[in-house]
């Protein structure tokens, strides 16, 4: 709880925040960040913008209308071009693009082993963040968004700033998990150490910037870990869950 007296509040007694609460969580592949982002959003109420869905999608669509996606310009045309619709609830969070629904498609591994080159393409990132940014701005209820450059680009000046790790073994048995044993384990360990290392070509998501908690999960429950970071939401949003 606040002890310092806010402009109209009294010690102990903050002003809530008249802006809306903004989470962002960033990490590495398999870290926990979507789970941990949505059990944060139902928590407390809040949208949940899940970035690495609409790279996702965009790849989703590229492959879909035949572009070649090492032709960064079709690729980026094509993307600015498309229609692109999240559901913001965190218990049903579909995606839409340019009318298909895209929500379970863009899990498959063609999929996941495609989008690190949509993902890379800087015109395709420039209009995604834009979008994110706006999605974020017109949150009037607040939101939780996560990726991997929301804490450093797309919402730096979020009050809540977490960048979620855990150890790479870790992450490939949480994915492999996930997907089933019967998945080949060196596309898993693709899926998950490949393509962070990819990734990491565009985003800086392995070191925390300033300001930024770093929260390893790898000895942390789900509960544990959207614990602390629920832990972590200044008095002024909401003493209820500040505690
Ligand atoms: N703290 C945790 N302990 C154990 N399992 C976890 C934890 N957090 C998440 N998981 C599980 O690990 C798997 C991957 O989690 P999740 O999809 O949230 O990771 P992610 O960081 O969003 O991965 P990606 O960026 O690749 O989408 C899921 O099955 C999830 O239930
Ligand atoms: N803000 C973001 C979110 C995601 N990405 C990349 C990282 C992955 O290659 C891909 C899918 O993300 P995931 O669903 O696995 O979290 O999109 C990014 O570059 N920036």
């Amino acid at each position: 709880m606040s002890d310092s007296p806010s402009p109209s509040g009294t010690p102990g007694h903050p002003v809530l925040s008249s802006t809306p609460l903004v989470v962002a969580i960033d990490g590495p592949s398999g870290s926990g960040k979507s789970s941990t982002s949505r059990g944060v959003a139902a928590r407390l109420g809040l949208a949940y913008l899940d970035t690495g869905a609409m790279y996702r999608a965009a790849t989703w669509l590229a492959v879909h209308e035949g572009v070649d996606l090492a032709d960064v310009d079709a690729v980026a045309d094509l993307v600015a071009r498309a229609q692109l619709v999240l559901e913001l609830a965190p218990e049903h969070h579909s995606v839409t693009i340019d009318g298909h629904d895209v929500t379970t498609a863009i899990r498959d591994p063609d999929v996941s082993a495609a989008v690190s080159a949509v993902a890379t393409n800087l015109a395709v990132r420039a209009d995604l963040v834009a979008r994110q940014k706006q999605v974020i701005a017109e949150a009037t209820g607040g939101i939780v968004a996560e990726g991997r450059d929301i804490t450093t680009v797309v919402a730096p000046e979020a009050p809540v700033r977490v960048l979620l790790v855990a150890d790479a073994s870790a992450r490939v048995a949480r994915r492999h998990a996930e997907l089933g044993e019967h998945v080949d384990a060196e596309a898993v360990h693709d899926q998950v150490v490949r393509r962070d290392r990819d990734d990491s070509t565009v985003a800086a998501f392995h070191d925390a910037a300033p300001g930024v908690t770093v929260l390893d999960s790898t000895e942390l429950t789900l509960e544990q870990v959207v614990d602390a970071i629920c832990a972590l939401v200044p008095a002024a949003y909401d003493p209820a869950v500040a505690r």
